[in-house]
């Protein structure tokens, strides 16, 4: 009585166990015809004499074969019926290794590269036939798709490398970065045309440069380029420095006619730089010009023609200016014919290592040095952000080839701020919180300065009037000694 309890127990447990695996195993098929029928490619499964046990819905729209005429047929009985060409399984049956046809299906016209592997049993002997059929229409027009693609790349590094050859010995520009490539291959195509350009981008980021770019690669590049830095000009000298005077114009004019810049870039460039910084006078006197390509010199009734090809560059966001009327609306639409956003360094990083090794060449070779930049150096000045960009990094690598006590510049040797800030590393130890403050100042003067490239500017980012930034870096420098603001603009 108790064993027939035990055997009827079992018996159960083992129903259930055996109910599991029976759901598993539907699972696993039911995952498994899935992926055979949503393959991409054709598949075709046989058994060891190649009959055709299961196809997916690839394989009929490839050969239009119905799975009802295939299941249950054998491979020779598709070829005797002209379905396919020939066997692919009929060759892996006696060769037992992987094999690859081309195939063509007769019923569709198409062809497909038709891998068939065997799979074997525990003896050794082929239990299944497996055949991939990949569509070689499919790979055809794959393969024209990249042959396209390709020859878009070659086209555009052709295009690239034309760019650089033709910079070749006028312009020592660096440029390594796809981003910038790209920059200089629209730059070439502007240059082309005699249309106004506006450069835009951070300061230092080479608009200067793009700028003489496009002079150099336009039709005008044998006359001369003309730059005038507007940030410079002052109210009451813009009208003669720009369009020059006749004699005796003013007390102080000579008795001679002084032509202007205008007239110095007849037939050649004109390169505003910094066109944000004019006043709302001189943006009207500049538009008058622009409009009309001619104006007045200074005590003239005569007007004078020009001829001339306008780029204009600024780091200022001249829409929100426009919204602030604080630049004329007309002005910028004449400037922004051709606008073309200069990237700043920290979004080129390819460029950051070419143009230091570009400037160690250039310092090494103006020192009479044999610098190299070691492995954490680059490192350094990879991770730096760059906010004065190409300028920056020019006056860091300067700065680097001067001051290390090796031939291999470390980072230390590095402005603070790039190598990591230690603000207060060259006070003496006996230094109290003043003195570290002021060291301290002197440094962020310093850093300033070399990273934007003029006192204006420095004091403008510090905001502080340049008099200011002058007069406290001279005391501290006079104080704790560095180098000296003097000549500096
Ligand atoms: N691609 C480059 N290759 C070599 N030198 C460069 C490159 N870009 C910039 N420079 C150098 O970096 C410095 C700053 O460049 P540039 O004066 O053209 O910048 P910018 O954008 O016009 O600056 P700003 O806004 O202050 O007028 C210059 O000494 C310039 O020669």
């Amino acid at each position: 009585m108790e064993q027939k309890q035990v055997r009827s127990q079992f018996s159960h447990e083992t129903m259930e166990e055996l109910r599991k695996r029976v759901l598993d195993l539907e699972e696993q098929n039911r995952v498994l015809d899935a992926f055979i029928e949503n393959s991409t490619d054709a598949i075709q499964i046989s058994d060891r004499n190649l009959v055709t046990l299961r196809i997916n819905r690839a394989y009929e729209v490839l050969t239009g074969i119905r799975r009802e005429e295939l299941v249950g047929v054998p491979v020779e009985q598709l070829v005797k019926n002209h379905l396919i060409s020939e066997s692919c399984g009929a060759i892996v049956a006696k060769t037992k290794k992987p094999h690859t046809i081309v195939q063509t299906f007769y019923r569709t016209g198409r062809s497909a590269h038709v891998s068939c592997t065997p799979v074997f049993d525990s003896c050794g002997e082929i239990e299944f036939y497996i055949c991939n059929d990949r569509d070689l229409d499919e790979i055809s027009s794959l393969q024209q798709e990249l042959d396209k693609i390709r020859g878009l790349n070659d086209q555009y590094l052709q295009e690239l490398e034309s760019i650089k050859a033709r910079m070749g010995g006028q312009s020592k520009l660096i440029v390594a970065d796809k981003e910038m490539l790209k920059v200089l291959a629209l730059a070439a195509r502007i240059a082309k045309v005699d249309s106004t350009a506006l450069l835009l981008g951070e300061t230092g980021v080479g608009k200067d440069e793009i700028a003489r770019f496009i002079h150099q690669n336009s039709g005008r590049s044998n006359r001369r380029f003309v730059p005038i830095n507007c940030a410079a000009i002052t109210e009451s000298l813009f009208e003669s420095e720009l369009f020059g005077h006749e004699g005796h114009a003013f007390t102080g004019a000579g008795s001679k006619v002084k032509p202007g810049l205008l007239e110095a870039a007849d037939h050649g460039t004109l390169f505003l730089d910094e066109v944000g910084e004019l006043s709302l006078n001189m943006q009207a006197k500049l538009l008058h010009v622009l409009q009309n390509r001619s104006f007045i010199r200074v005590g003239g009734n005569e007007p004078v023609q020009v001829d001339i090809r306008v780029i204009a560059a600024t780091n200022c966001d001249l829409e929100e200016m426009v919204q602030q009327k604080r630049f004329r609306e007309d002005l910028y639409y004449r400037l922004n014919v051709m606008p073309i956003h200069i990237p700043p360094l920290r979004k080129r990083k390819n460029d950051i290592i070419p143009l230091a090794q570009h400037f160690l060449d250039y310092y090494n070779q103006k020192y009479d040095f044999h610098r190299k930049l070691s492995p954490a150096t680059c490192f350094a000045l990879l991770n730096y952000r760059w906010e004065g960009n190409v300028r920056q990094l020019k006056n860091s690598i300067e700065q680097a080839t001067i001051i290390t006590d090796t031939d291999l510049i470390q980072p230390e040797s590095l402005p603070m701020n790039v190598a990591g800030p230690e603000p207060v590393q060259d006070a003496p130890a006996e230094a109290g919180l003043n003195e570290m403050l002021e060291r301290m100042e002197l440094r962020y003067l310093q850093t300033f300065y070399e990273r934007y490239g003029s006192i204006r500017k420095a004091a403008e980012r510090l905001k502080l009037p340049p008099t200011t930034f002058l007069r406290h870096w001279e005391q501290l420098r006079q104080k704790y000694g560095t180098s000296s603001a003097e000549g500096k603009e």
